[in-house]
């Protein structure tokens, strides 16, 4: 697809938008020709055919709607019906004009928000981002494959061993090239970054036939045979004759090949169909969370399952707990015991100097980060987002973050937990369930008194929300203990958990 080179004045003066990750992605594979037939996003007919039929208005297969949906703000400065307002350009998330889209169909699907229907074009350089050299577009893609047959395998996970023996028995069986897609929308299934997915490809790429290797930001529906029928058209359009897949048959432009299940065979360490292995001499795939057991111990990966390439890209992405990042968000009302025991668990460690901590006390971080901010709704769910962003950082560097703001949103809470598992990081909720009545006792700034005269609006727990958790993987009441033994609960379960040896 040829560039669109836009006078100044129109850049300019079209309104912009970021559309959301998912629709960034269908539009890097509108650009690149993945997507082909389709040079946009869909509009009305098409859209509404594809929900129901599963095809364009035309009569065309296409298994999923690609569409692109803009607030009201946006949509009220386009008009499709005037040529000059009909461009939307669309940026990264850094704000760099990415496309345009010519909106000729502009429709409300819900309350406040408008589908937006048209051609999209590129504008400006193609984005960058890791392992950009791997994105390459269809056409790029067919003038460097051989001739005759391609197979096409989707790598949503590592390939072990068992996998990489599937991929090189069928690639023989049919006597094909391979062509592994490595999906790097967003993290994997078991939650594993896309780059740490690509690089394990990499890593394996030795032990399947010449194989040539392409990242694509498909993105999963949720959906299994419209994802299939999916993975199916773009494969086809990279140039793949046939389809290792599990799924129901695909049809169309490519052929299905069912993988057979593997064996190792103890007798002579080959892997091979699991049929031609007798049972009492076979080792089957380990599972998912057996491998992650084992690089959460920091257990070396069995060679006979994992080639060790492969196992070194997992364990530097999942090391074991005991060097990984950890977020640990105390959660409660203020007075609850939140700082103190922070502080005593941040002291701990400091002086087991087994692990690097950073603090992040509610009232610090609202001098220094949050300076400014309110007790608003808003306001404290900007207050935690920082906080969970810096911790964030700390956990992707490998230390540990204590955060001790009073986080009254379980909504926020689990924005935090999900900022610390994007890094590669754990993340642990401790509920300081101390009860209203002993915090309103301490009152140790005098503001439970003045909240209660009407002095202090929405003050937590009084005048204000707190939104009890119900997914804390610790809870503590500190009316019930001591200071040094809340402090020893959590050291214990940090023990336990593995993120500590000992203290
Ligand atoms: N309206 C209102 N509600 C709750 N708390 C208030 C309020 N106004 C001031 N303070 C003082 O601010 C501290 C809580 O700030 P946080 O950043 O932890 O709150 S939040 O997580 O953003 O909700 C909290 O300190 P801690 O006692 O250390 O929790 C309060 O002393
Ligand atoms: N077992 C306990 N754990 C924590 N704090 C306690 C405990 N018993 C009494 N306290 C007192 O309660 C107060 C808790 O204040 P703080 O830690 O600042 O709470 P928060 O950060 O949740 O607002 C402190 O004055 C602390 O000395």
């Amino acid at each position: 697809m040829t560039d669109w080179v836009l006078p100044d004045g129109v850049l300019r003066d079209a309104p912009s938008y970021t559309p959301r990750p998912a629709e960034l992605a269908d539009l890097e594979l509108l650009l690149s020709g993945a997507y082909a037939p389709l040079t946009g996003f869909l509009a009305g007919d098409d859209a509404a055919s594809v929900a129901r039929r599963g095809s364009l208005a035309d009569g065309t297969p296409w298994p999923v709607p690609v569409t692109l949906v803009v607030p009201v703000e946006v949509a009220e400065r386009l008009d499709p019906g005037q040529p000059v307002r009909r461009l939307l350009i669309l940026t990264d998330p850094e704000g760099a004009p990415v496309a345009a889209v010519e909106a000729m169909e502009l429709t409300e699907v819900r309350d406040g928000w408008f589908r937006v229907g048209g051609p999209v074009r590129r504008v400006g350089a193609p984005e960058h981002g890791a392992f950009r050299r791997l994105r390459r577009t269809p056409e790029e893609v067919r003038a460097g494959l051989p001739d005759g047959r391609v197979l096409g395998v989707i790598a949503t996970r590592p390939l072990h061993r068992p996998q990489l023996a599937q991929i090189g028995n069928a690639a023989r069986t049919i006597g094909a090239h391979v062509l592994v897609f490595v999906p790097v929308a967003g993290p994997t299934p078991e939650g594993l970054a896309p780059e740490v997915l690509v690089r394990s490809i990499l890593a394996a790429s030795d032990r399947i036939p010449p194989a040539t290797i392409v990242a694509v930001p498909l993105a999963s529906r949720g959906d299994e045979v419209r994802d299939g029928l999916l993975r199916a058209r773009v494969a086809a359009n990279y140039g793949a004759t046939h389809l290792l897949s599990t799924g129901a048959a695909v049809g169309g432009a490519i052929r299905v090949v069912v993988p057979r299940d593997f064996a190792y065979d103890n007798r002579d360490g080959q892997w091979r169909p699991m049929d031609d292995v007798p049972p009492r001499q076979r080792r089957t795939a380990m599972s998912v969370d057996d491998i992650n057991d084992l690089l959460d111990r920091g257990s070396p990966l069995p060679e006979w399952h994992t080639p060790p390439a492969v196992a070194r890209e997992l364990r530097k992405a999942r090391p074991p707990r005991h060097q990984r990042g950890l977020v640990l968000l105390f959660t409660g009302l203020s007075g609850a015991g939140k700082s103190t025991v922070a502080r005593g668990v941040g002291d701990a460690l400091a002086e087991s100097g087994e692990r690097r901590a950073t603090t992040l006390d509610g009232d610090v971080v609202r001098r220094m980060l949050s300076a400014g901010l309110g007790f608003s709704a808003e306001d404290r769910d900007r207050n935690i987002r920082r906080i969970g962003f810096v911790a964030a950082e700390v956990a992707r560097h490998g230390g540990i973050a204590l955060c001790a703001p009073i986080a009254p949103y379980a909504r926020t809470r689990a924005e935090v937990r999900e900022m610390a598992h994007a890094v590669g990081g754990d993340f642990v909720l401790v509920h300081v369930a101390t009860p209203l009545a002993v915090c309103e006792e301490r009152d140790r700034k005098g503001l439970y008194a003045k909240a209660r005269a009407g002095m202090v609006p929405a003050f937590t727990g009084v005048t204000d929300p707190y939104e009890e958790p119900t997914d804390a993987d610790l809870t503590l009441d500190t009316s019930k203990l001591s200071v040094e033994e809340a402090v020893e609960e959590v050291l214990d379960f940090l023990v336990s958990g593995g993120w500590l040896d000992s203290v």
